[in-house]
């Protein structure tokens, strides 16, 4: 059977090198080279761009973004199990494939690659969350990427593009929102991934927007945040008393209703917030 790249269809390379699915390893392949192109297609015009890729694994996804033209693909991948299959793509694709064998939460890719850089990754989800953390706090703005693209479990990919009102809204959405453009592109039943998980899937897709959208203090923004979703059911007079001796005051010079809680509040609003924190003095 040929495939759209000419290379063995995933199902042979996953039996020829004996890849059963690791659970530990959070492994759910996706085999069909139409939807990883597909997938790919949403990380943008990436010829003149280095993709990152985090979990190649088999190198379903890894196959999508070289035949969507990747000028330069960086793959970091912990099974040391997926190498030679990795290492036949890399020989189908010269010089356009760098794996590197390692946790993605150890190694710093930066060294490997020229920007302009995008993201890609199908991810296990907590591995995910952890890196996406990361990529949007980094400590200067913009982010050495340009844009994300990134597979999570559909409740995750619901919270980083909240708004506010409702359950999923909270520090991920504000912290995904406040510098970067988020949007849900892709929906994935577990039937895409062999073997199926037991939850739906969604591809976020994440643009850095070239400085924030509200000036604040980002360390600031991120003590308001935690105090206000930590204690989401409060009212914020009550969860954001230790922040300021009059915080009634500097809530409603902020133009929030000390009585609301943390989930009425839109991403403006607490950016004003953190910034009337940052000149008060503290309490
Ligand atoms: C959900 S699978 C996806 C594989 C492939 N991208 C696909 O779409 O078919 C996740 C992949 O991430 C790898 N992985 C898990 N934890 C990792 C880590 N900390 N660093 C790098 N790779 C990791 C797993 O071995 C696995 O290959």
């Amino acid at each position: 059977m040929s495939t759209i790249d000419g290379l063995p269809p995933l199902r042979e390379v996953i039996a020829r090198h004996e890849l059963r699915a690791k659970k530990q390893l959070g492994q759910n392949f996706l085999l069909d080279l139409n939807l990883t192109a597909k997938i790919a297609r949403q990380a943008g015009d990436l010829s003149q761009t280095d993709v990152l890729e985090i979990g190649p694994g088999p190198g379903g996804l890894t196959r999508g973004l070289l035949a969507e033209g990747a000028r330069h693909v960086l793959a970091i991948e912990k099974d040391g199990r997926a190498l030679p299959a990795l290492a036949e793509i890399a020989e189908a694709y010269p010089g356009r494939l760098t794996v590197l064998h390692g946790d993605a939460l150890e190694i710093d890719p930066l060294v490997h690659l020229t920007p302009p850089i995008r993201i890609a990754a199908n991810l296990p989800y907590n591995v995910g969350t952890e890196l996406l953390i990361r990529w949007l706090t980094p400590k200067d703005w913009p982010p050495f990427w340009q844009s994300l693209t990134l597979m999570f479990q559909k409740e995750v990919a619901e919270r980083i593009v909240a708004k506010p009102g409702g359950k999923a809204y909270g520090r991920l959405a504000l912290l995904a929102q406040w510098r970067a453009e988020a949007k849900i592109v892709m929906a994935l039943p577990p039937e895409a991934f062999v073997p199926a998980p037991k939850v739906h899937s969604a591809v976020v897709s994440l643009t850095a927007l070239p400085q924030p959208r509200y000036p604040a203090d980002p360390a600031v923004l991120s003590r308001v945040t935690a105090a206000a979703f930590n204690q989401r059911r409060k009212m914020l007079r009550a969860s954001l008393r230790g922040l300021h001796p009059d915080i009634e005051a500097v809530l409603e010079a902020a133009g929030i209703p000390p009585t609301a809680r943390a989930e009425e509040i839109d991403l403006e609003r607490f950016c004003t917030l953190a910034r009337l924190l940052a000149e008060a003095p503290r309490g």
